[in-house]
């Protein structure tokens, strides 16, 4: 589904990605780890269009997105939910989500289809539908922000750290919503920095250190491997 080839990005002199290559497979949940600074949100941010690569190549179901922007990106069929969780605050949760359909605009009947699926899923936000979203919690806007990734109906999701500030509870819930999303068959890449929960989704995973592949595998590999704790302390 997502084939990531020989990937570098650099910001000036430094190179914060060095030649990473993965591929996340049609309904895999694949986690990329790694500890601060190793280079999970460079790499997410250049698949999704927002950073140029410096070499390397993306591939989305076979199509080269490499040079694609962050339009482009979602147009073949991958969202991306950023760490940064930016919700139109003055906007009632109902608008952020329409936002997010921007690409499928002609087509109000399937929106509001697929609007109804999501509250489904997030019975919260149908609840909060009219109030702006700046006054939800924040596990209520990363529901936001993952459900308006959602209405571009992508085939592959990029999650950069959704359980990054929350409480214990809510990434519970969050969680449970990302397990639920990949029984729905959805294609995910979740970057984590809560190893444990992340492991405990994840069908395989790549452990980053320095802006490279460090270590990969299944889920129970990477929980057996021994160095883990050493790749996040940077042993
Ligand atoms: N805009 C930028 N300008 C210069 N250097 C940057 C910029 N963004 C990131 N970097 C550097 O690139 C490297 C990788 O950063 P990146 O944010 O990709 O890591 P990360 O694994 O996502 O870390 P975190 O978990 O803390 O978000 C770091 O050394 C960081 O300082």
């Amino acid at each position: 589904m997502l084939e990531i080839n020989d990937l570098s990005v650099s910001y000036g002199a430094i190179r914060a990605v060095r030649g990473v290559s993965f591929s996340v497979g049609k309904g895999e949940l694949v986690s990329l780890l790694g500890a601060n600074g190793a280079g999970k949100s460079s790499t997410i941010k250049c698949i999704a269009g927002a950073l140029k690569a410096a070499g390397g190549s993306i591939a989305l179901e076979g199509k080269d997105i490499t040079t694609a922007n962050p339009e482009q990106v979602i147009r073949a069929g991958l969202a991306t939910v950023p760490e940064t969780r930016d919700v139109f605050p003055d906007l009632t949760v109902a608008e952020n989500l329409m936002l997010g359909a921007y690409i499928h605009r002609r087509d109000q009947a399937g929106n509001r289809q697929n609007l109804e699926k999501l509250h489904t899923l997030f019975p919260r936000l149908a609840e909060r539908s009219n109030q702006p979203a700046g006054t939800l919690s924040g596990g209520e806007q990363q529901m936001l922000v993952i459900a308006r990734a959602l209405m571009a109906r992508p085939r592959v999701l990029l999650l950069d750290e959704p359980s990054l500030g929350l409480a214990p509870a809510i990434v519970e819930r969050i969680f449970e919503m990302i397990e639920t999303l990949k029984k729905s068959g959805l294609t995910i890449l979740l970057v984590e920095q809560n190893v444990n929960q992340a492991l405990s989704v994840a069908d395989r995973a790549y452990v980053m250190r320095l802006g490279a592949i460090a270590t990969s595998g299944t889920a129970e590999e990477i929980r057996a491997t021994s160095d883990l704790s050493a790749h996040y302390l940077g042993g």
